[in-house]
């Protein structure tokens, strides 16, 4: 390949030669000659000014980091909703298949765990392990009824996993998406990287806003059919919802399932309802969780920042000395919970030490950080409902067990940590947040928009 090419370089007249030029010739090579340095420097010149208004345009990068649950993706949100509203109700309607799944799997979780509680008299189901008899008496004749009724909401969920994640129920390397049924927690959707739903998304992203609203409006037959089982079926959700032993059953179980992500069970009319368009709210809280670092470009819609990109990592790591800013999320409410993934471990525990090795690494040193204490609205409902905090955390001593004073303890702790193990001296950031407030979030957001632009002032050595 190499010497054919060579070949043909040798075969070109070039360097012309210029013994026997007349002076026309001459002339006409000097006018070639500048007239190609005129359009060689005006090319430079264009790609100068596009780098330039690229460097303008980039507004910073933001890595998000904090435990599964945390709240990062919410956050992520958050800050579409503030900086990119156009652009974030347009996408609202792709959510829709999200939150009809997270209601479908609510119910299910209830269905499955009314059948195991209250299991048929061992002689009419011969699969039942022998051994004490399940509460066969807390399946009421309605609950039972409800649950025949309902029995088509998973197939329903099998479809809207394919549907958005693109492939089958149980995927390439065999690993099942419909997950094991877990007693305790109604199942999280797990969508990769580079599925149907993801894919749209990002089309929605990229394509002017005219566009996105003809591709919004496209939407398979599958997920019409879906969604009419649900609508059909609104009043049984409601009315599983509403049962009084699915309450008790829930209570004796110690299952809090309205602070579970992406609980709509409270929304069943509107969320089920034939012309539902998800709002900012819904969009909040629905929950996907993020498999992979993902990237997201937010462009700015208005205001001093307009047609600012801003880039936000929602998993991070690698090229940190680019990142101006990490926000660390740790949900407060976590203090009387443990990990899914570890049940030894105690959340708040988990997220300290993820904080702790997060502080002490020397890679992000030269990085600001942002804490975000999440979730104060679920650790004021806990509290308030009579969970003591100096239960789970006896260093609490007898302090009030009121949210003021253990959110303030918590962001001791935090701040302590965060002093202690620094390699080096730096700001520190904190708020108590609640992430599916929007009006509260989006004016913490300003006021990061101020540190970014301190921060990015600082590199260039303007402050
Ligand atoms: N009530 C309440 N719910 C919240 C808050 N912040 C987040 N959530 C909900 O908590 C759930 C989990 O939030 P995500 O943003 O998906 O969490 P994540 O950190 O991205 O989780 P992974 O992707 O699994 O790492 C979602 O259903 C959110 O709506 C909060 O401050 N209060
Ligand atoms: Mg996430």
């Amino acid at each position: 390949m190499l010497v054919t090419k060579k070949k043909s370089l040798t075969a070109l007249p070039w360097p012309a030669t210029r013994g026997n030029e007349t002076d026309e010739e001459r002339k006409a090579r000097k006018l070639r000659a500048a007239e190609a340095k005129r359009r060689n420097d005006a090319i430079n010149r264009e790609l100068e000014a596009e780098r330039q208004r690229i460097h303008k345009q980039r507004a910073g990068k933001i890595l998000l980091l904090g435990q599964a649950e945390s709240g990062k993706s919410t956050v992520l949100k958050n800050f579409q909703l503030h900086l990119a509203p156009k652009a974030f109700e347009l996408e609202a309607e792709i959510w829709r298949p999200v939150i009809h799944l997270n209601l479908v799997r609510s119910v299910n979780f209830i269905v499955n765990l009314a059948m195991s509680r209250g299991q048929l008299p061992r002689q009419e189901n011969p699969k039942v392990p022998r051994g004490p008899r399940k509460l066969s008496t807390s399946m009421t004749p309605e609950l039972r009824k409800l649950t025949v009724r309902l029995a088509p909401l998973r197939q329903v969920e099998e479809h809207l996993i394919q549907i958005l994640s693109g492939q089958e129920a149980t995927n390439d390397s065999g690993v099942a998406l419909v997950q094991p049924y877990n007693p305790t927690k109604a199942p999280d959707i797990t969508l990769s990287n580079g599925t149907q739903w993801r894919k749209a998304m990002t089309v929605h992203r990229k394509h002017s806003i005219d566009s996105m609203s003809s591709t919004a409006s496209r939407e398979s037959t599958e997920i019409i059919q879906c969604r009419r089982m649900l609508t059909a079926l609104s009043s049984d959700i409601e009315a599983l919802w509403a049962n009084r032993s699915v309450q008790e059953m829930l209570k004796t179980a110690d299952i809090a399932l309205h602070e579970q992500p992406g609980f709509f069970l409270d929304q069943v009319k509107r969320v089920t309802g034939e012309n539902f368009r998800p709002r900012p709210d819904d969009v909040l809280k629905a929950r996907v969780n993020t498999l992979g670092p993902e990237e997201h470009t937010i462009v700015a819609e208005s205001g001093s920042e307009k047609e600012k990109h801003y880039t936000i990592y929602d998993v991070g790591g690698s090229r940190s000395q680019r990142i101006d800013i990490i926000i660390f999320l740790a949900p407060m409410s976590g203090f009387n919970q443990v990990l899914a993934e570890d049940t030894n471990v105690n959340r708040l525990t988990d997220s300290l030490r993820l904080w702790q090795s997060i502080c002490s690494n020397r890679i992000l040193a030269g990085v600001e950080f942002v804490l975000f204490l999440n979730k104060l609205d679920i650790l004021e409902s806990k509290l308030k409902s009579g969970i003591q905090f100096a239960d789970f955390v006896t260093s609490y001593g007898n302090k009030p067990n009121e949210t003021e004073p253990v959110s303030k303890y918590l962001l001791d702790v935090f701040i302590r940590i965060h002093k202690q193990y620094s390699p080096k001296r730096r700001k520190l950031h904190s708020y108590l947040t609640c992430a599916v407030d929007t009006k509260a979030t989006s004016d913490i957001i300003t006021k990061i928009q101020d540190v970014i632009l301190m921060k990015i002032l600082a590199r260039v050595n303007l402050v």
